[in-house]
């Protein structure tokens, strides 16, 4: 459903095309994306649940992607949007190196993936500040990897190693566990996952739990619910990518255009983790900044047909998007 109560039905589409492109680099256990781009009357939209995630939790994926495709994306209130680059767990000379290419000041590293120590962490963290400078932002994300203690203790080597954290994305798995880190480190806490899959969002806030929300579009059913949990919550936000082509990044680009205020950057200069893309204008950052689109780039048909991938996983995500539309239009 979008916010008008609309919902297109699948016999509305023009087109119907997956795609699946490599990441460049292993990101969170994912080694490549896969999805559905979705033709409508009013623009492109694009269904890319991952791949862990059941029918029930792919529902918003396709409300959001049917908002796109209805045309139905808020005014926006900017025409850019300032994003930080991506620094997945690599050694820290990659890290300095992909920072150094990136023209971003703000700078999101990953921490505490399973392969990595937390020395490795504290190198490169390191030498995101060095590539930086000394008035670049940084803001690591853990991906929920740590216990309270555990976080507090590395918060407090992180901080020291980045001259100064932004913020730390998700420490540890729990609301009352945010809330009890927060209550140790002087670090702004954001809330990702806890929000992402939350019944009920602004349970951050009422646990005082976040100085930050990091939003993203699809889990949350599209633009215009995006704005509404911001306004809920009442958090400062930080809209993030679920590494979408630049179809399902045009979407994450109008919510970050349309929030009332942006005081961080986005989360939203991930086209470079992704090996390819289907438009030919990709949404990549220029000056560490994005534009905000009024609609999704067209996917180029080349490059569609390029990224498309065999008959079996096509037959995957169609039967996937019939099922999850099914789920979406009798609930
Ligand atoms: O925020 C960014 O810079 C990139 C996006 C990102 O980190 C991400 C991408 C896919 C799934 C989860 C996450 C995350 O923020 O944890
Ligand atoms: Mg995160």
């Amino acid at each position: 459903m979008t916010a008008n109560g609309s919902t297109i039905s699948l016999a509305e589409l023009d087109a119907v095309r997956v795609y699946g492109l490599p990441m460049r680099t292993r990101f969170r256990g994912i080694t490549r994306r896969q999805g559905v781009l979705l033709g409508g009357p009013a623009g492109w939209g694009e269904f890319c649940p991952f791949e862990d995630y059941d029918d029930a939790a792919s529902v918003p994926w396709l409300a959001a992607a049917l908002e796109a495709c209805a045309g139905d994306w808020p005014e926006p209130v900017r025409d850019q949007v300032p994003v930080n680059c991506t620094v997945p767990a690599v050694d820290a000379a990659k890290a300095h190196a992909i920072v150094a290419a990136s023209g971003c000041t703000t700078a999101k590293v990953k921490v505490a993936e399973r392969s990595q120590t937390p020395a490795d962490d504290v190198e490169r963290v390191a030498a995101v500040r060095d590539a930086l400078g000394p008035t670049g932002a940084i803001r690591v994300d853990a991906n929920a990897a740590w216990d309270v203690d555990t976080a507090i203790a590395r918060i407090a080597e992180l901080d020291r190693a980045a001259g100064g954290l932004e913020y730390v994305e998700q420490p540890s798995p729990t609301i009352e566990d945010l809330a009890a880190v927060r209550r140790k480190v002087q670090v702004r806490i954001a809330a990702d996952e806890s929000i992402r899959r939350a019944e009920d969002p602004l349970k951050v806030a009422v646990a005082e739990a976040a100085d930050v929300a990091v939003l993203k579009a699809a889990p949350l059913g599209g633009v215009r619910r995006a704005l509404r949990v911001a306004e809920a919550c009442g958090l400062p936000c930080v809209v993030s990518s679920a590494v979408e082509t630049s179809v399902g990044l045009a979407a994450q680009l109008a919510l970050a255009g349309a929030l009332p205020e942006l005081p961080f950057a986005c989360g939203l200069g991930t086209m470079s983790l992704l090996d390819g893309d289907v438009v030919s204008d990709s949404l990549v950052p220029r000056a560490g900044v994005l534009p905000v689109p009024r609609r999704a780039p067209l996917p180029d048909p080349a490059r569609v047909a390029a990224a498309t991938p065999g008959a079996e996983d096509q037959r995957r995500w169609l039967d996937r998007l019939v099922r999850v539309h099914t789920l979406l239009t009798t609930r």
